[in-house]
C-alpha cells in the first residue's frame, strides 16, 4: 500500500484534480490519499491557507469577514464545477466554514489552528465527494476518527506517540480509497491543531508509517528535488536519490519542497520518500531512503542556504575556564522558549546562532538584557543579517580537502565567511555568509561540484 500526499499546487483547481485522480487511480496501491488546502493557481494568486488566515484575523479584529469566506468557498465551487459536482453537496462545506466563528476556542491561537486546518479539511472533503461521483468506492476520514492525537501549540503542533497506537487499530478495507486532510491534528482535549506551514507533508509520513505503507509518494511541482534551489541556481541538477539524513539538513536549511520535520515518521517506520511531479508522473522523481540503502556517487548531494537566522556573539576572557558559562546562556534562552541551531564557540568567544522567527525585536532587549545581568561578557552583540549556506551529501563523510573546495570558489567571488561549522555532522558543512551574499554563496559552491 502507498500514501499519496498532493500539495497546494497539485490541487488549486480542477484540471490539478483531474490530474491527480489520475494518478490515484493509476495504481491500485495507491489507496490513502493526503490533501493539501487548494495553493496558488498563478503565481500572484493566494493559497486558500492564507485567505483561512485573513478570516481568522478578520473575526479576531471584530471586522467584517463574509467577502473572504466567499472567495474561499469560490475555490472549492470552481473545482466542483469542473466535475459537475451538484450544488447541494457543497452546502455542507460551506456551512462548516461560515459557522466556524461561532466555536468556542481556549484562545484566538486555538480559532488560527481550527480556521487553517480547514483548507485541506475542505479539500479532502471534496476529494472524496469527486471520486465517488466517479465511480470510486472514497471515504472521507478525519483525524479525530483515526486517533491523529497532537501535542505543543496550537499552530506548530507534534504528533504524539499514542497517535501510532491509534492508528494501528484503524480498519479499513481492500476495495476503497481512503482521503484524509493533511496539516492538522487534535489536540488531547479534543481541540483543532495545525503543524508548522507546508505540514501536510507530515500527513502524509504519519499516515505511511502509523497504516504501514511500503512507499510514500509526495506529489509536488517539480520533476525532482534538485541540487539547488530552481530560484537560485539555474537548471539546477536532479538527485535521484538521498538519504533521510540527506534531506533532513537540505529541507531544514531551505529546501522547501519537503518539510524537514515530515522526515521523522518515515525514518522511524522505514518508509521510502518518492517526491514526484503531479504533471509528470512518469518521471522517477526523487527517492529518499534509509543510510543502508544508498550508495552516494557525488561528494555533495545539495547546497542551499536559509536568510532566517540571527546570532548573539559573546566575547569574555578566560570563558573556557568558567564552569556553567554556557548552560547559563541556555537557561535564559529556554525560559524564553527559544531554541539555537548551532553553537560554535573558542576560548574566549562563542556565536549562538538561531532563528530569528522566533523572536521580535522586545524579545531580542529582553534576552541581551539578561545575558548582560548574568554573565557581564566583555562583548555581547546581536547579529540580524546572518545566512545559513548548507552543504550536503553522504559522499563528503571520508574525503579530505572538501573544505578546500567549498570555501575556494567563495574566495574567489570575495564572500567573506565570518562562520564556518565543520564536525558536528559527518555529512554536512554549515557556511555562514552575510545574508546579502547567500545566493552568490549557493551558485558558487553549486557550480564547483556541479559545473558538469
Ligand atoms: N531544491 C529544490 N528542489 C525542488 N524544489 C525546490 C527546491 N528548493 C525549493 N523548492 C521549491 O519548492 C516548491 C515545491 O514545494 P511546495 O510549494 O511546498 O509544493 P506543494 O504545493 O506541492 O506542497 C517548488 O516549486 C520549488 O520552488
Ligand atoms: N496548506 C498548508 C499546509 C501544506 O502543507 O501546504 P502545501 O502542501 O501547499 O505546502 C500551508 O499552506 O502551509
Amino acid at each position: 500500500m502507498k500514501v499519496v500526499k498532493f500539495g497546494g499546487s497539485s490541487l488549486a483547481d480542477g484540471e490539478h484534480f483531474d490530474q491527480a485522480i489520475k494518478i490515484i487511480t493509476a495504481d491500485p496501491q495507491r489507496r490513502v490519499i493526503v490533501t493539501s488546502a487548494p495553493g496558488k493557481r498563478t503565481a500572484d494568486d493566494t493559497k486558500v491557507t492564507d485567505l483561512l488566515i485573513k478570516y481568522a484575523q478578520q473575526v479576531i479584529a471584530g471586522q467584517p469577514f463574509q467577502k473572504t469566506v466567499d472567495q474561499i468557498i469560490n475555490r472549492y465551487t470552481a473545482i466542483a464545477d469542473y466535475f459537475n459536482v451538484p450544488q447541494d453537496q457543497l452546502v455542507p462545506l460551506a456551512k462548516r466554514l461560515n459557522e466556524l466563528p461561532s466555536w468556542r476556542f481556549p484562545n484566538n491561537n486555538y480559532l488560527l489552528a481550527a480556521f487553517k486546518a480547514h483548507g485541506e479539511r475542505l479539500n479532502a472533503q471534496l476529494m472524496t465527494i469527486i471520486l465517488r461521483q466517479l465511480g470510486y468506492e472514497a471515504r472521507f476520514v478525519t483525524p479525530e476518527q483515526v486517533g491523529l492525537r497532537v501535542t505543543g501549540t496550537p499552530n506548530n503542533a507534534s504528533v504524539t506517540p499514542e497517535a501510532y497506537s491509534l492508528l494501528d487499530r484503524f480498519a479499513f478495507n481492500d476495495s476503497e480509497l481512503l482521503v484524509f486532510p493533511g496539516f492538522y491534528g487534535i489536540t488531547l482535549a479534543g481541540h483543532l491543531a495545525t503543524f508548522s506551514r507546508g505540514g501536510s507533508d507530515i500527513t502524509g509520513a504519519i499516515l505511511a508509517r502509523g497504516l504501514h505503507a511500503e512507499c510514500y509518494e509526495n506529489f509536488t511541482d517539480v520533476d525532482a528535488i534538485y541540487a539547488a534551489n530552481p530560484a537560485v541556481v539555474d537548471h539546477p541538477q536532479p538527485i535521484a536519490k538521498m538519504t533521510y539524513r540527506e534531506m533532513r539538513e537540505l529541507s531544514y536549511a531551505g529546501f522547501s519542497v519537503f518539510h524537514d520535520e515530515a522526515l521523522i515518521p518515515a525514518i522511524q517506520g522505514n518508509v521510502p520518500i518518492n517526491v514526484k511531479n503531479t504533471q509528470h508522473p512518469e518521471k522517477p522523481g526523487t527517492l529518499i531512503v534509509p543510510d543502508k540503502d544508498f550508495q552516494p556517487a557525488d561528494i555533495v548531494t545539495g547546497v542551499v542556504s536559509g536568510k532566517h537566522f540571527a546570532a548573539i556573539y559573546l566575547h569574555k576572557y578566560l570563558l573556557n575556564k568558567e564552569t556553567g558559562f554556557t548552560l547559563r546562556i541556555l537557561n535564559i534562552l529556554a525560559r524564553h522558549n527559544v531554541s539555537y541551531e548551532h553553537m560554535p564557540s573558542g576560548i574566549d568567544d562563542i556565536t549562538i546562532i538561531l532563528d530569528k522567527n522566533q523572536v521580535d525585536d522586545q524579545l531580542v532587549d529582553t534576552i541581551c538584557n539578561e545575558i548582560q545581568e548574568e554573565i557581564n561578557p566583555d562583548q555581547l552583540e546581536w547579529i540580524d543579517n546572518y545566512a545559513i549556506t548548507m552543504v550536503v551529501g553522504e559522499g563528503m563523510r571520508n574525503r579530505i580537502g572538501v573544505i578546500n573546495d567549498i570555501l575556494a570558489p567563495l574566495a574567489d567571488q570575495g564572500i567573506p565567511v565570518p562562520i564556518i561549522n565543520q564536525g558536528a555532522s559527518r555529512i554536512s558543512i554549515m557556511i555562514g555568509t552575510y545574508d546579502r551574499d547567500a545566493d552568490n554563496a549557493v551558485r558558487a559552491i553549486y557550480h564547483r561540484f556541479f559545473a558538469n
